[in-house]
């Protein structure tokens, strides 16, 4: 295991020093030159003191800016030679460092239908890779599947996460995969790519024994009584990544059982969540949010506590298994077990372990959910879905890898799932410190190659791309599972699969598809054998503050009757979005016990009816 650079090594006061100069550079400085100046040329401000300092700071950001666009116009020169190149257009508020911009955003986020925001400024700008440059800091957004699947794939050694992304989360995933670039990286995924191999995670007895008991409880319920299916999705995927993972399960799905350490952990590791995507909305200056110091840490050591005695038990095991001379056997062991084979950093095998626990829980409960949601609002995909089950697994028969293989439109309405309700919504990149050309655009808005500065933030929302008429066609917006069954409407994405990216693409793409879509088509297959007509409980969600109504006909790529704005006029849930995408409800309750960050929790909820099948 190559050391890490202890230059690299995360400390919470570098991270807010570095914030403090960012804003002393912003509002201190400017003054100061000012003040400087006026003592040298012995001029008297009196009453025009302070606006003269406030005129400095606007000023002074003004010269920057200016400084900047100088330096990004020959950087795209160089870079583009003799070529014609485009620069990214900017979008233009109406306010200095386009503040109103951001609170629009804010406003978006807070009382808005996801991401809506967005599109208008795509269609301003008319392009699908724009600058939102707030308060002179350019930071890049890009629905552009051209862009996207560069930055992912062709174009990969010119990006990397950067630390702004790894400091938020650092006291959480560490050197976990998802965490870290270069040789660390690489090392963490040459390490785990086995253990996700297909043919370790086409057992599927692990979920099927997780999702009967999910099953059990829903067969509990009362007649009409709702449950919150996100929360069950939640428990299910805890507990088979937990049992996967560590070799034991935390047992979410019985708290009964479950004992004091496993709340108290799994409390810090949502909250921990809940800390690095608030301070997300600050930018560079969260540190300033936390002044007296890094509120992640009690968290991490809440976690560190956990998770730190349970490797070193495994640790310890191997060294017995080395002095009796046991070799330990890939296909048997647990994640755990192999990466303590592995290696003998604690701290390293629980960032990996946490990591990986991260990637594999939310992402395909919120996958589960959605899809029920939509059973919820296309009754006929689950009449087809379960006709489909009925004939090739029967209605009580153990959903094998062979079994789950023939289930073709199941496949096609956890593809519409992802598609739609796109878990992981939105991701970011940095670029390194050299400009390069981005590709020509995709045929949305259509563009040559565009200069991307050095260092840039690059933020790409696939939610987007993955809604986009231009590239899906009139019906984007439309939930419809056929649309992967027939040739002529899915050639789009078989000709060009950079349009569909919900488990990434390229070096870094998502290592847990086949255990996820693994582990999503056994806890469907058992939802159908069980149940065929699902109900949404909307007195339990957190209505959307828009009307909902038949969506308005006829639209232009993204001119009126946004796509966003179309599938709006039909969402019964609200949209949120954290880590992962959620749906906002009213008030967390569980469907057993609360035991999580009650109020706080990201994952919000899809409050559901379920009606048993006929015998
Ligand atoms: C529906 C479920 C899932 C979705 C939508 C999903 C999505 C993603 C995406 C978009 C990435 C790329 C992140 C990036 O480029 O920065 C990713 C990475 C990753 N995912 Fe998943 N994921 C899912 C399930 C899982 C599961 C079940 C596991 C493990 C059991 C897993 C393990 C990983 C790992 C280890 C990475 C990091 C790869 C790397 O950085 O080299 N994921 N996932």
């Amino acid at each position: 295991m190559p050391p890490v650079n202890v230059e690299d090594r995360y400390s919470f006061n570098r991270v807010r020093n570095h914030a403090l100069k960012e804003l002393a550079k912003l509002i201190l400085v400017p003054p100061l030159l000012l003040k400087v100046l006026t003592g040298t040329t012995q001029t008297r401000l009196g009453y025009w003191t302070v606006p003269c300092y406030g005129l400095a700071i606007v000023l002074s950001a003004y010269v920057r800016t200016w400084y900047h666009d100088c330096l990004q116009g020959r950087g795209a020169k160089r870079v583009a030679g003799e070529k014609t190149i485009g620069t990214i257009p900017r979008v233009k508020g109406k306010l200095p460092g386009n503040i109103d911009i951001l609170v629009r955003l804010f406003a978006n986020n807070n009382s808005g239908y996801l991401y809506d925001l967005f599109l208008e400024l795509f269609d301003q700008c008319q392009s699908t890779t724009i600058n939102l440059r707030i308060f002179g800091v350019d930071k890049y957004v890009t629905i552009d599947a051209e862009h996207i699947k560069y930055a992912l794939g062709p174009g990969f050694r010119h990006f990397w996460l950067g630390n702004t992304k790894k400091e938020l989360l650092e006291n959480l995933l560490g050197d976990g995969i998802l965490n870290r670039d270069g040789e660390l990286w690489k090392t963490q995924r040459a390490i785990a790519r086995p253990f996700f191999s297909n043919d370790r995670v086409r057992e599927l007895t692990l979920f099927d024994k997780y999702a009967q008991r999910c099953m059990a409880i829903l067969s509990d319920l009362e007649p009409g009584e709702a449950i919150d299916i996100a929360d069950l999705t939640w428990r299910f995927t805890t507990d088979t990544a937990s049992e996967f993972l560590f070799g034991q399960t935390f047992d979410t799905l019985s708290l009964s059982e479950v004992d004091g350490g496993f709340s108290s952990f799994l409390s810090a590791f949502a909250e921990i969540q809940d800390i690095a995507f608030k301070r997300n909305s600050f930018g560079v200056f969260w540190p300033l949010t936390e002044l007296t110091g890094d509120s992640t840490e009690p968290l991490g050591n809440v976690i560190k506590q956990f998770v730190d005695p349970i490797v070193q038990r495994a640790l310890d095991h191997k060294k017995k298994m080395i002095e009796t001379g046991q070799q330990v056997e890939p296909e048997e062991c647990t994640f755990l077990e192999y990466l303590a084979w592995k290696n003998d950093d604690v701290g390293l095998i629980r960032d990996q372990l946490i990591t990986i626990l991260i990637a594999a829980r939310d992402t395909t409960a919120a996958l589960l959910a959605f899809t029920v949601y939509m059973f919820t609002q296309h009754p006929e995909v689950a009449v087809k879905a379960r006709a489909e089950v009925l004939e090739h697994v029967g209605s009580n028969g153990t959903p094998g890898i062979h079994e789950i293989k023939k289930l073709k439109y199941l496949q096609a309405v956890l593809n519409e799932t992802l598609r739609v309700f796109t878990p992981v919504h939105g991701n970011i990149r940095e670029s390194k410190p050299t400009g390069i050309l981005l590709p020509p655009s995709d045929p949305t808005y259509p563009r040559g190659p565009m200069y991307l500065p050095p260092s840039s933030t690059f933020i790409f929302i696939t939610f987007l791309t993955h809604r986009n008429p231009a590239l899906w066609g009139e019906d984007a917006p439309v939930y419809d599972p056929e649309r992967w069954l027939d040739p002529e409407r899915s050639r789009g994405v078989t000709t060009n699969p950079a349009i569909f990216t919900p488990f990434g693409a390229g070096p870094r793409t998502c290592l847990g598809q086949s255990y996820a879509l693994n582990e999503a088509s056994v806890f469907m297959v058992r939802l159908l054998q069980r149940f065929e007509h699902f109900t949404l409980a909307e007195d339990k969600q957190l209505a959307p503050p828009w009307k909902t109504k038949p969506p308005p006909t006829g639209s232009s790529m993204f001119g009126p009757g946004y796509p966003g704005t179309k599938r709006k006029e039909v969402e019964k849930v609200w949209l949120g979005n954290h880590i992962v995408m959620f749906s906002k409800v009213k008030s967390r309750v569980h469907c057993q016990e609360s035991f999580l960050v009650s109020d706080s929790s990201f994952q919000g909820g899809i409050w559901t009816r379920v009606v048993k099948a006929s015998e």
